[in-house]
């Protein structure tokens, strides 16, 4: 753990977390060759705020939050020292931007580094009526990422990538964010939401542990900054290999 989180600070003089640009679609974002994340949810769920938190230790980094639900409105690539990729993404439901299907889900069926997608939802709420269209959404999305992946000729890279992205078998993970504001009896309602949301929907490519975050008081962001670098590689857990 200290490894990985080692990846989320600075380092001497370097600086490692660089903002690569905002986009509206994935054909004009940077080339596909760094492994990628990437945090979707409802507008407001705090995915701005969970990228900030995992990267307070640095000074600078800025990404924008707000109350207001609806505001990130372009998709933000931030590149951690050429290691890995993390996008931060409009939200889904009150607000969401026109072109969220031209630019989140043409950004989720083709892109060939995204290694993992986290899924974000609210602790204080659970699951909410958004999010279930977005997990059928999700599904639909890892078959034809596959399918078509294994149909066409495909490059070196993307060989690389999909071996990765098969070998994962687990594509989607859930997040519960806000753990600050739950009580502790509705925090456990919510975590067996989730769990209850993902059986329905019969998510077969989502990871069945939540994570649970809380950007505000920095709860649980260790773990989830280690799963970061396990899932791009950038970090060798003995046991697991
Ligand atoms: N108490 C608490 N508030 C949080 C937490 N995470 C985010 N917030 C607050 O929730 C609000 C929304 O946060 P954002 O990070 O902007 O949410 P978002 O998902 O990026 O929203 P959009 O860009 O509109 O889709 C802000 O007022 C944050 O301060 C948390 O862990 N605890
Ligand atoms: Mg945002």
């Amino acid at each position: 753990m200290e490894q990985a989180s080692m990846m989320f600070e600075v380092q001497g003089k370097k600086q490692k977390f660089k903002f690569l640009g905002s986009y509206p679609n994935p054909h004009v974002m940077p080339k596909q060759d760094t492994p990628e994340v990437a945090f979707i949810g409802k507008s407001n769920v705090g995915k701005s705020s969970l990228l900030a938190a995992m990267f307070a230790q640095i000074p600078d980094v800025e990404v924008r939050t707000s109350k207001k639900p609806g505001h990130t409105r372009m998709m933000n690539v931030f590149n951690v020292d050429d290691l890995f990729h993390l996008v931060d993404m409009p939200g889904y439901g009150y607000n969401m931007p026109d072109h969220f299907e031209t630019s989140v889900e043409a950004y989720l069926k083709s892109r060939r580094n995204l290694l993992r997608v986290f899924m974000l939802i609210d602790a204080t709420s659970g699951p909410v009526a958004f999010d279930h269209v977005a997990i059928d959404m999700m599904e639909e999305i890892v078959m034809t990422f596959i399918l078509f992946d294994g149909s066409i000729g495909m490059t070196k890279n993307d060989q690389k990538y999909f071996k990765r992205y098969s070998d994962l078998k687990l594509p989607l993970c859930m997040v519960l964010t806000k753990i600050d504001l739950a009580k502790p009896s509705a925090l456990i309602k919510s975590v067996l939401s989730v769990v209850k949301f993902r059986d329905e929907s019969r998510a077969d490519s989502c990871f069945p542990q939540p994570f649970l975050v809380s950007s505000m008081n920095g709860e649980g962001l260790a773990f989830l900054q280690s799963f970061i670098a396990y899932v791009t590689g950038n970090l060798k857990v003995e046991s697991l290999s």
